[in-house]
């Protein structure tokens, strides 16, 4: 590209001349001194790409300057699938449990850090997943390594009537199993409980309704060839461990040196000489062919994710996207991969990138890498994951004595607040919402030290400045970037209340989370769908609204709907962004 382009961030823009207070406690400006709700930075498009214009950054004060013009090339944003418009224009969506934190604490409470709840027997009703979603759940979790498909339709279905019922915009993603070793289902039990010194058995033979005592079946065929004797097996990580003592046919006796709770279809692996090993099942495809027929279900019944176990390379991902787009033209679901095995940490950046998203899966991870290793890998991700702006998650144990009891150890809570300050998009329960005792508890703890870290983080100003490279691939992309880096980066200068973003397809709200910004992001989209996905993103507050390509028109619209609706008032101070109009434009709420 041999043109230059003048890019507006705060450090070229020309503001008027006028001073203007810095910001302090009261972020508010006076009008008198300042009327930030005539200035405005347009980046308009040239239809000509080759125009030989040169760019220019205008900007225009009071209505009487020059307006901006800045020229690149055409902006190239897709269409979202017009089935899932709603045609009422007169309207805004938003959750009623938002509704009453923006009108109760207002903007700067809420919270940034989304929530993720794995749906099981403890949740699966409509009135406790109900409550789930009054408590903060933004996305539900249905994991296809349990209940049938039939089980995991109707949490589906109750989650549908859910959001069209109550306004939320619950996203659902599915889990697929994955083919690493594990587990049966323990004949219907709940747990079986391994002592010291017992001898069980492990054996690849399936057992109908009748299981032995002290028997589980494994799901892979190799592993009484592969186990040698003096392996050690590990259950769900090391909860439970035992030595390999004898082998007889499929059957593979083993010693209980770590006694545990072993539950259904709980993950298997085994080591020597303190390494994981990895036989045969290392060959075992990362989607297998009942992933596949789940994957199949969660296109049919348009699902906003699907999450994918074990990944080992971008490959996999790059052809799920693609089987996804060849027969879900009319939605868009988001694949997230999950880094829960050596071979995703070694390809982890491909990984990423070839995704819509990715889970720290610390279950398995930390059965795979030494558990001390965990918390590095997880920086790194989620470090990663901002880079390349993909939403994070993180997962597993993070109240896990909650699935007990109705509070949480000290350091769970402080392992949550370490997911916090990393600012990961999203934390996860598993089996503290499945199966655990105090699901709505759980949530609460999530929710309560979220908001309160954030809080803390924000007002010592500890967050230090990460550098983010350009991901986009065309000249537009990389202005939106741009936009949206300098639009945060003025709107935490200038203390505004709100950041609004107005985006078709999702991606300008993503690049504005992208940034953390201090104060919440209002994301604007005229989709359902879209709308439920940005549900994973960090500080993104989904409306869905129609709006259209008149931005002063959008923005009238916005500011009398939410106005009439108290969630936002009059002299509060607001930065709009759009990939509309690529434009930044800081205003005052008539
Ligand atoms: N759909 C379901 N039906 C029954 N039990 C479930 C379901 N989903 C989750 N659970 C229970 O919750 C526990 C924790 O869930 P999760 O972490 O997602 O699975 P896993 O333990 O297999 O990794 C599971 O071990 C299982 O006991
Ligand atoms: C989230 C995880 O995956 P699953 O619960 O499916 O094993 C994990 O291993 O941490
Ligand atoms: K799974
Ligand atoms: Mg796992």
């Amino acid at each position: 590209m041999s043109r230059s382009l003048h890019i507006f961030t705060p450090s070229n823009l020309t503001f008027p001349k006028q001073p203007y207070p810095k910001p302090s406690s009261n972020r508010r400006f006076p009008a008198t001194t300042f009327s930030p709700k005539l200035i405005s930075i347009k980046a308009s498009t040239s239809s000509d790409p080759n125009s030989s214009t040169s760019p220019q950054v205008l900007i225009s004060n009071n209505g009487t300057g020059a307006s901006g013009i800045l020229s690149s090339t055409p902006q190239d944003y897709d269409t979202p699938p017009s089935q899932s418009i709603i045609s009422d224009s007169s309207s805004i969506e938003v959750d009623a449990v938002t509704e009453v934190e923006l009108k109760e604490n207002g903007f700067r409470s809420t919270r940034r850090t989304k929530l993720v709840c794995t749906i099981g027997p403890a949740t699966c009703g409509f009135e406790e997943l109900e409550a789930l979603a009054v408590g903060g759940m933004n996305v539900a979790r249905i994991n296809m390594c349990h209940g049938t498909r039939e089980w995991h339709r109707r949490v589906i279905e109750r989650v549908r009537r859910l959001n069209e019922e109550k306004g939320f915009a619950v996203a659902i993603m599915m889990d697929t199993e994955g083919s690493e070793i594990h587990m049966g289902d323990l004949g219907g039990a709940s747990s079986a409980k391994a002592e010291d010194g017992e001898i069980w058995t492990f054996s690849v033979r399936a057992f109908d309704s009748h299981r032995p005592e002290r028997t589980v079946n494994v799901n892979y065929d190799g592993f009484a060839e592969d186990v040698k004797v003096g392996d050690e097996l590990l259950v769900d990580g090391g909860m439970v461990r035992f030595e390999v003592m004898e082998k007889i046919g499929p059957d593979v006796k083993c010693r209980c040196t770590d006694p545990g709770l072993m539950l259904p279809r709980a993950n298997v692996t085994f080591w020597r000489d303190g390494s994981l090993v990895r036989e045969r099942n290392a060959m075992l495809p990362t989607i297998s062919s009942k992933d596949w027929l789940d994957i199949d279900f969660g296109i049919s019944e348009g699902v906003d994710f699907i999450a994918i176990s074990f990944v080992k390379s971008a490959e996999v991902i790059t052809h799920l996207k693609s089987y996804i787009a060849a027969r879900s033209r009319d939605s868009d679901i988001a694949v997230i991969a999950k880094i829960e095995s050596i071979d995703s940490l070694k390809n982890l950046e491909e990984i990423i990138q070839a995704s819509d998203g990715a889970m720290v899966a610390r279950g398995d991870l930390g059965a795979q890498i030494p558990l001390e290793q965990v918390p590095s890998a997880q920086q790194n991700i989620v470090q990663i994951c901002r880079q390349l702006n993909k939403p994070v998650i993180v997962a597993s144990q993070l109240l896990e004595s909650m699935i007990e009891y109705p509070t949480p150890t000290r350091a769970e809570v402080a392992d949550v607040s370490e997911a916090v300050r990393q600012r990961a998009d999203a934390l996860m329960l598993s089996g503290e919402s499945a199966m655990g005792q105090y699901p709505e508890k759980a949530l609460a703890v999530l929710r309560s030290v979220s908001v309160r870290i954030e809080k803390w983080w924000r007002e010592e100003k500890c967050h230090e400045a990460m550098e983010l490279p350009v991901v986009g691939s065309s000249f537009s992309d990389s202005i939106s970037e741009e936009i949206c880096i300098s639009a945060a980066k003025m709107a935490n200068n200038l203390g505004v209340d709100a950041l609004f973003v107005y985006t078709k397809t999702g991606h300008m709200a993503s690049l504005l989370s992208r940034c953390r910004p201090d104060c919440p992001i209002f994301a604007f989209t005229s989709t359902t769908s879209v709308r439920r996905r940005l549900n994973l993103q960090w500080g993104l507050i989904p409306f869905r609204l129609s709006f259209s390509d008149d931005m002063e028109g959008n923005l009238n619209k916005t500011f009398s709907l939410l106005k009439a609706r108290g969630m936002i008032k009059s002299g509060d101070l607001v930065i709009a962004v759009s990939d509309i109009l690529q434009s930044i434009q800081v205003l005052t709420v008539p």
